[in-house]
């Protein structure tokens, strides 16, 4: 398992968030939670990244092989560092610098070199610089951005600006990819696209995901397992096909029109 979420509850100031939630994710696995408005969706995401600090549980992440790493207690920078990457349902991109540079900055935790080597140019710094952006390049290929790379963000489609959040999180070469409503706000196309690229992220690069998103069809469609959470508590976890079909989380969340039967 590449990440072991343990009975973790967190509160607000009387309002229970996560009430006991367990979930474990496997190498190269796309687990997705869903559940209704104010389930605790994002309330796990700021977890994971380190945001909040549950008053109780255990989440261990596999940083290296071998190496299993208590992500509690940790900065979101640190967590970062460790191989954990998000994206985020409002876009956070730096809206007047390019495609390109957008993508370099998701390459921060790798220039482990000091200022004053950057600027004298030499040795490492020139190496890390190269492979830096060798990987970029990897990055605008892989996510079929060549025609935008040259342009300011801000000026491009909100589908393509997704798509350069997620090469952003791409480029920090993480182990795991947290993706928070990937398609949220997009047209049909721009899903199917977002859809195809995040299938690709799983099967070509072989990356562990957790994926938060309301749109079920998408869900059903990707996920490989699926953890349905209401008031802070998992009701299922599963394969797409059990959990549509699951009574509880047809009565708490899917609501019978909604039964899936693909
Ligand atoms: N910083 C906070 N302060 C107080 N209450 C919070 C905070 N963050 C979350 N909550 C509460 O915790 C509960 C879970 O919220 P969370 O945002 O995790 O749900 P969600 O499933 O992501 O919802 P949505 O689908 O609307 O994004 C809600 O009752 C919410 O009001």
């Amino acid at each position: 398992m590449i990440l072991t979420f343990e009975d973790v509850v967190l509160s607000f100031s009387g309002v229970t968030a996560l009430n006991g939630v367990s979930f474990e994710v496997g190498e190269g696995e796309l687990f997705a939670v869903i559940g209704p408005n104010g389930a605790g969706k994002t309330s796990i995401f700021n977890v994971l990244s380190g945001v909040y600090r549950p008053e109780q549980g255990k989440v261990r992440f596999k940083a290296e092989e071998d190496e299993d790493v208590d992500l509690l207690g940790k900065r979101p920078s640190q967590i970062a560092k460790l191989g954990i990457a998000r994206t985020f349902q409002n876009i956070e991109l730096f809206s007047n610098l390019t495609v390109i540079d957008n993508l370099m900055l998701g390459r921060h935790h790798h220039h482990p070199y000091g200022v004053l080597q950057a600027f004298a140019w030499f040795g490492t710094a020139r190496q890390n610089e190269l492979t830096n952006r060798a990987k970029v390049e990897e990055i605008v290929d892989f996510l079929e951005l060549e025609q935008w790379r040259r342009l300011p963000v801000g000026l491009l489609p909100y589908g393509v600006q997704k798509r350069v959040e997620l090469g952003r999180a791409l480029a920090s070469e993480p182990r795991l990819l947290l993706l928070d409503e990937p398609v949220a706000g997009m047209n049909l196309e721009e899903t199917e696209d977002m859809a195809r690229f995040i299938l690709d992220i799983r099967d070509e690069l072989g990356l562990a995901m957790v994926m938060v998103e309301h749109d079920m069809g998408l869900v059903m469609d990707l996920a490989d397992r699926i953890m349905v959470i209401d008031f802070g508590r998992p009701i299922r976890t599963g394969r797409p096909r059990e959990v549509a079909a699951d009574p509880d989380v047809i009565r708490a969340y899917l609501g019978e029109e909604h039964r899936i039967t693909s």
